[in-house]
């Protein structure tokens, strides 16, 4: 397993840019979930990853090794990455054992043994491994080609919204055998996905992107406690957004007079909020409230400390 490392990554497709300027570390054995809204250039970073795109500049490193960018370009096949598409793409041809032997170093392909530890390891029967994908589960088809990815024992693995087109329950039940499985093996993995509930639940850490901008890398928690602005605290978790007199840490409002920790979420340029009331810091504008300035009084937006948390991650 190695770890990855994403710097001053850009792309654009003609003259529309898609990424720009993204730097990305996840640690080795851990889970990173890329989320964004729909076209915000998630699957074009993790096709950068892999290699099935070239960026036009900055660089794509597994471990301290430069695979894209600096005029180095490996081919996808020789990065040793693990790819789960978003339907799976099993073979159709191929039953289930065949699939999986697929993803096997050569001398390893007529090992049924070794085709029934895969299975197991993404929580399903080994009996199932004469059937044919069409005689899946759409569930046990994305564990299936979890399987597939596992079996070389990639550096990386790289999940483009594997529940996506499971419904609610089997969502849930998939979700866990793949945490499990990507726990059993210690993989380094980054999981790309719209769900905000998924990416809180399922990782180690979270990468919020927004028009193929980087706007916050950390854990769940604290993402969900202090998001970096107005647009990330709306995306992440359901917000209620209250004007708030800030005095020695504590944010009076309509809710009373309530614990703030030390770090403001600042507006960006991506502010939405147009009320004359909105106290988030605007370019050129002194911040509001900074650890220190105990006795500034301002307006301000947070996410309240004693609301719930989400689901801690695995
Ligand atoms: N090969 C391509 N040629 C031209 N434009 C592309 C290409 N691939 C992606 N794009 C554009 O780049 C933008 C980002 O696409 P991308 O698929 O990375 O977004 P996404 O965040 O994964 O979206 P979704 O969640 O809907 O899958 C979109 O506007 C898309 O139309």
């Amino acid at each position: 397993m190695s770890s990855l490392t994403v710097t001053a990554l850009t792309k654009a497709f003609g003259a529309t840019p898609v990424l720009t300027g993204v730097d990305l570390h996840v640690p080795e054995g851990s889970l990173t979930a890329l989320l964004g809204p729909s076209g915000c250039g998630k699957t074009t970073l993790l096709r950068l990853v892999a290699g099935f795109e070239d960026p036009d500049s900055g660089t794509v490193a597994l471990a301290d090794r430069i695979v894209a960018g600096e005029g180095r370009s490996v081919a996808a096949r020789r990065r040793g990455i693990g790819f789960v598409p978003q339907e799976g793409g099993l073979f159709p041809h191929l039953t289930v054992a065949g699939n999986i032997s697929f993803g096997l170093p050569r001398g390893q392909r007529r090992d049924g043994g070794r085709v029934g530890e895969l299975l197991r390891l993404v929580g399903l029967d080994p009996s199932l491994a004469d059937r044919s994908p069409h005689q899946l589960s759409g569930g046990q088809q994305q564990r299936v080609a979890l399987a597939r990815a596992l079996a070389p024992a990639p550096s990386l693995v790289l999940l483009d919204e594997p529940f996506s087109s499971l419904d609610a329950g089997l969502r849930e039940e998939t979700r866990q055998a793949v945490s499990a499985a990507l726990a059993a093996t210690g993989a380094t993995a980054v999981l790309v996905t719209h769900d905000q509930a998924e990416a809180l639940s399922m990782a180690d850490q979270v990468a919020v992107l927004r028009s193929g901008r980087l706007v916050q890398l950390t854990d769940p928690r604290t993402l969900y406690r202090s998001p970096s602005d107005l647009d990330v605290a709306t995306f992440v978790g359901e917000a209620v957004v209250l004007d708030a007199d800030v005095r020695g840490g504590t944010a009076h409002c309509a809710l009373g007079a309530v614990p703030c920790e030390g770090r403001w979420p600042t507006a960006g340029p991506g502010c939405s909020c147009a009320r004359s009331s909105c106290g988030w810091r605007r370019p050129g504008r002194p911040a509001p409230w900074s650890p220190g300035s105990a006795a500034s009084t301002s307006t301000a937006t947070t996410r309240a400390s004693a609301w719930p948390s989400p689901t801690g991650p695995r």
